[in-house]
């Protein structure tokens, strides 16, 4: 079986900074990945490297078998980003409607995802509300709707949890293993411990470099510690160590 996304010797940057070195990363379809690190440490740029949005400046990116950029895979892949792009001044229907068009849903499709993606976050009884008077979290949720409209083959999530709550995350989780088990791929960026816990495989950068990687049982194994919050603070040490940092 091959990969899903396929990284090898990835370096990334803007102008002269380095952002991201030597990230090697393979992930298997079905499978669900956490990519966990400190604000900065360049999580979104692995992920619009992944889009394609950003050609690797040096080693190579596949998704779906394909070599990216590509603009063809766009419409296999399920993208939810960091800031909600969405129509404030149309209603939350109104918003999938033009989304799931885009993705290329045809009309005897689109009310049954439409319905299908706003149960998954529970916004079915406010789908006529207007964008503007959402609050942040129901903003969030639209976006993971809207992401989960045309059941792609790959879903990338860029801080799907923030803003929503802990009974909302565990019933969302449950869906994401659910289209895992189905055989789609998914990888989810979170500074929410609790989050990474829940994925097959957790990728841990710090400083552009990757610090940890592997399934969470296993880090928590190796590291000798009891949760992955602490394997990412041990590995962080270490990194510091091995750089002469303090
Ligand atoms: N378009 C850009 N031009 C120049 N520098 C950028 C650009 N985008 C990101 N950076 C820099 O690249 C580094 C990594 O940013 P990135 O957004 O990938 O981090 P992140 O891990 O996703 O952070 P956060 O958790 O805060 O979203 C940061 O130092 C950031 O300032």
């Amino acid at each position: 079986m091959k990969a899903t996304i396929e990284v090898k010797n990835l370096q990334q940057g803007y102008g002269q900074k380095t952002v991201l070195n030597q990230i090697n990363l393979s992930l298997m379809p079905g499978k669900i990945l956490a990519l966990i690190g400190p604000s900065g440490s360049g999580k979104t740029t692995l992920v619009n490297s992944i889009m394609g949005m950003l050609r690797p400046r040096k080693g190579t990116v596949r998704v779906l078998g394909q070599p990216v950029p590509d603009r063809q895979l766009l419409s296999r892949i399920g993208y939810m980003a960091q800031t909600d792009a969405l129509y404030q001044s149309l209603s939350a229907q109104e918003n999938l409607a033009f989304f799931g068009a885009l993705q290329g849903l045809r009309k005897q499709q689109l009310q049954a995802q439409i319905n299908y993606a706003a149960k998954i976050v529970r916004l079915n009884s406010s789908l006529n509300q207007l964008v503007k008077n959402f609050s942040g979290g129901m903003k969030r949720r639209l976006s993971l709707a809207i992401a989960l409209l045309a059941v792609p083959d790959l879903l990338i999530l860029d801080e799907p949890t923030v803003g929503i709550d802990p009974e909302l995350r565990q019933h969302i989780w449950l869906e994401l293993h659910h289209l895992a088990a189905q055989g789609k791929t998914i990888l989810l960026t979170t500074h929410v411990m609790e989050d990474a816990e829940q994925a097959d495989q957790i990728l841990m950068i710090r400083q552009g470099a990757v610090i940890a990687q592997g399934k969470p049982q296993e880090l928590v194994k190796k590291y000798q510690v009891t949760s992955i919050e602490e394997v990412f603070l041990t590995a962080g040490r270490k990194q510091d160590a091995n750089s002469g940092n303090d």
